[in-house]
């Protein structure tokens, strides 16, 4: 099957096609959704930082312009993308979760990292390019472990003082420089609730446009020691058994996939599939 979405670098020169703008407080919307007829987009009042051309949707080429300021046009609000992540059309949220991330990779690359000078886009590759320097800059991504600890029928879930209250989820962190995917999740486990690991089983993978991580999923069991919440990071971590869990991440996240999966084969349920 043809997926409906699929990225591109697509010339800005050309005419045409739809456009998703984006601004300080996410995306423009209107009863039709975030995506616009692009010329009739760029006609508004928008101040725009700059335009990429992002794919194509059901055939159809898709660009975005990423705004300095959230203007007001008639008709139309703002929305932000976890609201996108939430609810509606997952394809949707996948061409703005992307739009998002080149977008914020645009306004941070306008000026080179290493000498200060404006950079330039470099033509149908998605590079902004310092001529001086010689230096490309690509969109950045940051991997990420997340993982499921569990103790036979017990899960270990833990909740930030980010989270919405209530809500526990798996242990996750960015890796560090030097780090394998195994070395950061093993360090990442120690710091935020000083337990240990082992048999670390890799389960999949997900994007997660905020800002910019590639999640790695992975289940783990408990090899040893007792929980401490690591001050700050972490307001509550324990043990919850799989018939008696907390409120826990939205549906499409990694972090839910992870659980869903060790509690169906626990209680012999069909496995859930992992939102992409
Ligand atoms: N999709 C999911 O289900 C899911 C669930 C949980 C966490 N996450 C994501 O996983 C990522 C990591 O989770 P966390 O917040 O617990 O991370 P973490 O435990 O590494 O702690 C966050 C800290 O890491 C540092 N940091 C921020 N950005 C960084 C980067 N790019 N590289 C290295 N260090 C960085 C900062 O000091 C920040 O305070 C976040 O993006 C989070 O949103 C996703
Ligand atoms: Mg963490
Ligand atoms: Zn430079």
């Amino acid at each position: 099957m043809t997926p409906r979405w699929t990225t591109a670098v697509l010339d800005t020169d050309l005419p045409g096609g739809l456009a998703v703008a984006r601004g300080p407080d996410g995306f423009l919307l209107d009863d039709n959704g975030p995506l616009f007829p692009r010329e009739w987009l760029k006609r508004q009042d928008l101040t725009v930082l700059a335009e990429h051309g992002i794919g194509h949707l059901d055939g159809e080429p898709v660009y975005l312009l990423e705004l300095d300021l959230a203007a007001q046009v008639e008709g139309c609000r703002w929305q932000g993308l976890r609201a996108f992540m939430l609810e509606g059309d997952h394809t949707l949220y996948k061409v703005l979760g992307y739009a998002a991330q080149i977008g914020s990779w645009a306004r941070e690359h306008r000026f080179c990292g290493s000498c200060g000078r404006a950079m330039t886009q470099i033509h149908l590759e998605r590079a902004m390019y310092c001529a001086p320097c010689d230096l490309r800059s690509y969109p950045r991504i940051s991997p990420s472990m997340i993982v499921l600890i569990t103790r036979g029928d017990e899960v270990l879930l833990a909740r930030s003082p980010r989270f919405v209250p209530g809500v526990y989820s798996t242990l996750a962190g960015f890796a560090e420089p030097g780090e394998s995917a195994e070395d950061c999740l093993i360090r990442e486990v120690r710091e935020e609730v000083q337990v240990e690991v082992r048999n670390i089983q890799y389960l999949g993978s997900q994007c997660w446009p905020f800002p910019h991580s590639m999640m790695l999923g992975f289940h783990a069991e408990y090899a040893g020691g007792e929980i401490v919440p690591q001050a700050d990071e972490i307001e509550d971590a324990q043990w919850f058994n799989v018939h008696h869990l907390p409120p826990l991440p939205a549906s499409r996240s990694i972090a839910r996939y992870l659980i869903d999966v060790y509690v169906a084969r626990r209680l012999g349920l069909a496995e859930p599939v992992l939102p992409g």
